[in-house]
């Protein structure tokens, strides 16, 4: 499969004359902190020294795993649907964090084991009934992981025309096993680092997840290229998500990543696109875990701590207005010319 080509933002030029532009803000050099980053950052993406947030969307992807007949998660997989109906009804944390900072919200059904009917507000691009239970056979086929990367890849093509920022979540209940797995594979970071308790194991319970991650990945031990890492262990919604960060960064988007789940697709899409990170906004660290690991072998710095743990791209919809901040300061700011202040601090 054609997979996008993700080039790196790196412009010598551009990121002088934006590091100036920040500094003849008035303000102290450099007293806007990770604002600058952003800047420099937003910069960079969109080509400019005016970068603008033309509108932003949120992409929420569902999706159900096999893998939790081996009871690795504290709530049942009907919630998976559940959570869905209450997306739609307007009524989740995402909705209501999504409304309060005017994100368009868009339900996408990757692979939820239920039926929905036609649905008004869901974008239904089911691959499966959810994924096969990976501790004995692979999560999905390569043709199913292949139409999962390519619905994602569409979703974002019919989106870019209308927005510049992106934010990616995700719903399914035992999808911390499955992005655990994923990172244990791909980051080459211990499993004891990845396993968390999700939605909340208890203690014991986190043990038990942990020696199912390690008897599957002993099962399929000669997994390693990571379009094979995201058919084994992977769900329909971190397939469908990586092309679609993909497709994204392609089309030279802000991404904005949420937590734990979000991340290990976004780790598929950087071992295919290493330059992909360049466009990511890494939102929140998320108190699973597991997270605050991949997240430094990413060598990514989160904006938010707010012990989230989440998902849904609650993280992403509470970033967003520092991110607007940021766009904001290096737009609408005097200058010490235009505003008359003096640029040297006076002598001591
Ligand atoms: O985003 C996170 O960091 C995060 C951390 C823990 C749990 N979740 C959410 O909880 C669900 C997965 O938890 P679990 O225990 O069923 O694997 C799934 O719907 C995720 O959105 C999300
Ligand atoms: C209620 C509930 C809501 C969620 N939202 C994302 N993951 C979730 C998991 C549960 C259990």
């Amino acid at each position: 499969m054609d997979l996008p080509y993700v080039p790196p933002t790196r412009d010598a030029a551009l990121s002088q004359a934006l590091a100036a532009a920040i500094d003849n803000k008035t303000k102290p050099r450099g007293s806007l902190g990770m604002l600058e980053t952003l800047a420099q950052q937003a910069g960079l993406i969109q080509k400019t020294i005016s970068p603008r947030l033309q509108g932003a969307s949120m992409l929420v992807f569902a999706g159900d795993h096999g893998v939790v007949d081996e009871g690795v998660s504290a709530y049942p997989q009907s919630v998976t649907w559940q959570m869905v109906e209450n997306f739609l009804a307007g009524g989740a944390a995402i909705n209501v964090f999504a409304r309060q900072n005017g994100m368009a919200l868009h339900i996408v059904d990757a692979g939820v084991n239920h039926d929905f009917g036609k649905r008004d507000g869901l974008i239904s691009r089911k691959v499966g009934p959810g994924t096969r239970n990976f501790s004995n056979t692979p999560a999905m086929t390569a043709s199913e992981c292949d139409m999962a990367l390519r619905h994602g890849m569409a979703l974002v093509n019919d989106l870019a025309t209308k927005v510049n920022v992106l934010g990616f979540g995700e719903m399914g209940i035992g999808n911390t096993t499955a992005a655990a797995a994923i990172i244990h594979k791909l980051a080459d970071t211990p499993i004891a680092d990845c396993v968390g308790a999700g939605t909340g194991l208890s203690p014991d319970a986190v043990l038990h997840k942990g020696r199912v991650i390690e008897m599957a990945v002993a099962h399929h031990a000669h997994v390693s290229e990571p379009l094979d890492v995201l058919a084994t262990f992977g769900g329909f919604e971190i397939a469908m998500m990586a092309g679609a960060m993909l497709k994204a960064a392609e089309q030279r988007m802000i991404l904005l990543i949420d937590g734990f789940i979000v991340t290990s697709a976004l780790l598929v899409a950087a071992r295919l696109q290493p330059s992909i990170s360049d466009y990511c906004v890494f939102c929140h660290c998320s108190d699973e875990h597991g997270h605050r690991h991949v997240l430094e072998k990413l060598d990514a710095t989160p904006l938010l701590q707010l012990d989230l743990r989440l998902g849904e791209g609650t993280g992403c919809a509470l970033a967003l207005p520092i991110v607007q901040a940021a766009v904001n300061f290096l737009c609408e700011m005097a200058t010490f010319d235009s505003a008359q202040v003096s640029v040297k601090s006076e002598p001591l």
